[in-house]
């Protein structure tokens, strides 16, 4: 891969690459776009086929979340980390402790917090290095682990999207067909059951379909059948990408609402998704809650205004629909040009020399 023309042609600012022997860190920060302020996104603990593939999925994560933050109204910019390893067998303290030095290195430009394959417990370890983590453990004040807001967020901007295909946003009866029951669509399908959704679910993990069956009544179906599954609403919420020239032939649902990041393939998929009448509820808009709650600690977290700002997702969501409506535009490509007017329009305020410039880290003492 030709690193550096791929970084010139999303626009990105900085990749760093950090490795430990002692303790086997093998880590890929990405630094999208800071025009909004220091850039927050989650650490990726996952196996990859090679280093190459590790550093693409933290290029395009990165650049998913200069959008994400963007869109959710957060003075932040856009960046991602990708630890190689499985996160089953290859964890230990010392490497989340390497890996906050790194950040600690970074002085700010970068803020982390969890994201696939880490935890709580992961990011108690890089606070012991570092300030800049977020999503770390209650009893430090913080926020805690981001999914059961995502979760809700996810559960908003469902009922705008049913809203938007079916007329109503009641997900009483509707049938949701969930991919990967981890841990923010276990929260989710909590209050789609609680609303009387009925639940189709799979993953690869069979102690995840368990307690999804168990607990909410599920009907579990096995993971490469439920794209063609007779359901109202699919919800991917496992990888990126499951939107793609396989998949949209086979799919029954008239909405798609998940949780997973980078579900379009590419961007043509979006638009084939609106040929199609499809309702796409843009991943990086519904899938916001978890960094509004965890950006909301360098305020001194505040739960219920964490909450509020997360219930805006579903007036995102209408605006955005109704941008692609008004315009004959993808629901994706719409959002695209919110997250971006916002990011060039704080770019040209920001046109004056300031020698100690003021940003959300200097709030967090
Ligand atoms: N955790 C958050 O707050 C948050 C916030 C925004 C976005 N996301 C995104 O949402 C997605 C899920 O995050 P999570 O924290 O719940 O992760 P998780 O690891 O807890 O859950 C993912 C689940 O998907 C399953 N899975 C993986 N590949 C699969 C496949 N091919 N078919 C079926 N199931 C499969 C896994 O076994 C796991 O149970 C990720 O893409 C993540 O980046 C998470
Ligand atoms: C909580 C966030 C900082 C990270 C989260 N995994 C996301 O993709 O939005």
């Amino acid at each position: 891969m030709e690193l550096f023309t791929y970084m010139e042609e999303y626009d990105y600012e900085q990749v760093i690459f950090c490795q430990d022997k002692n303790s086997g860190l093998k880590a890929i920060i990405a630094l999208h776009d800071t025009t909004l302020g220091p850039a927050l996104g989650g650490t990726r603990m996952w196996t990859y086929d090679s280093e190459e593939e590790a550093v693409i999925d933290a290029l395009r994560l990165a650049k998913g979340m200069t959008y994400k933050n963007a869109a959710a109204g957060l003075n932040l910019g856009g960046g991602k980390t990708v630890i190689i390893g499985d996160p089953k067998v290859d964890k230990n303290s010392e490497m989340f402790r390497a890996f906050g030095r790194y950040i600690q290195g970074l002085n700010g430009r970068y803020i982390t917090a969890e994201d696939v394959g880490t935890t709580e417990h992961d990011m108690d370890h890089i606070y012991m290095e570092t300030d800049y983590v977020t999503g770390i453990s209650p009893e430090f004040g913080s926020s805690g682990n981001p999914s059961p807001a995502t979760a809700y967020g996810m559960y908003r901007g469902m009922k705008a999207a049913a809203k938007e295909a079916f007329g109503t946003d009641s997900l009483e009866g509707k049938t949701i067909a969930v991919q990967g029951v981890g841990n923010v669509a276990y929260h989710m399908c909590k209050h789609l059951h609680e609303e009387g959704a009925k639940l189709i679910v799979t993953d690869i993990n069979q102690e995840s379909i368990d307690r999804a069956v168990n607990d909410f009544g599920a009907q579990a179906v096995a993971p490469d059948d439920i794209y063609s599954v007779d359901c109202d609403i699919y919800a991917p919420c496992a990888l990126g990408a499951t939107i793609n020239d396989d998949t949209i032939p086979q799919l029954k649902a008239k909405a798609i609402a998940g949780s997973a990041n980078n579900q379009l393939a590419e961007e043509r998929h979006g638009d084939k998704l609106h040929e199609l009448g499809i309702v796409y509820a843009p991943d990086y808009v519904i899938n916001s809650g978890g960094v509004i709650n965890v950006a909301d600690e360098l305020n001194g977290y505040n739960q219920e205004r964490a909450y509020k700002q997360i219930e805006t997702i579903y007036d995102s969501l209408t605006k955005i629909f109704e941008i692609s409506k008004r315009d004959n535009i993808s629901t994706h490509a719409a959002a695209d040009r919110m997250a971006e007017e916002r990011i060039e329009s704080v770019r040209k305020s920001r046109s004056t020399f300031l020698q100690n410039e003021h940003n959300i880290i200097s709030r967090r003492q």
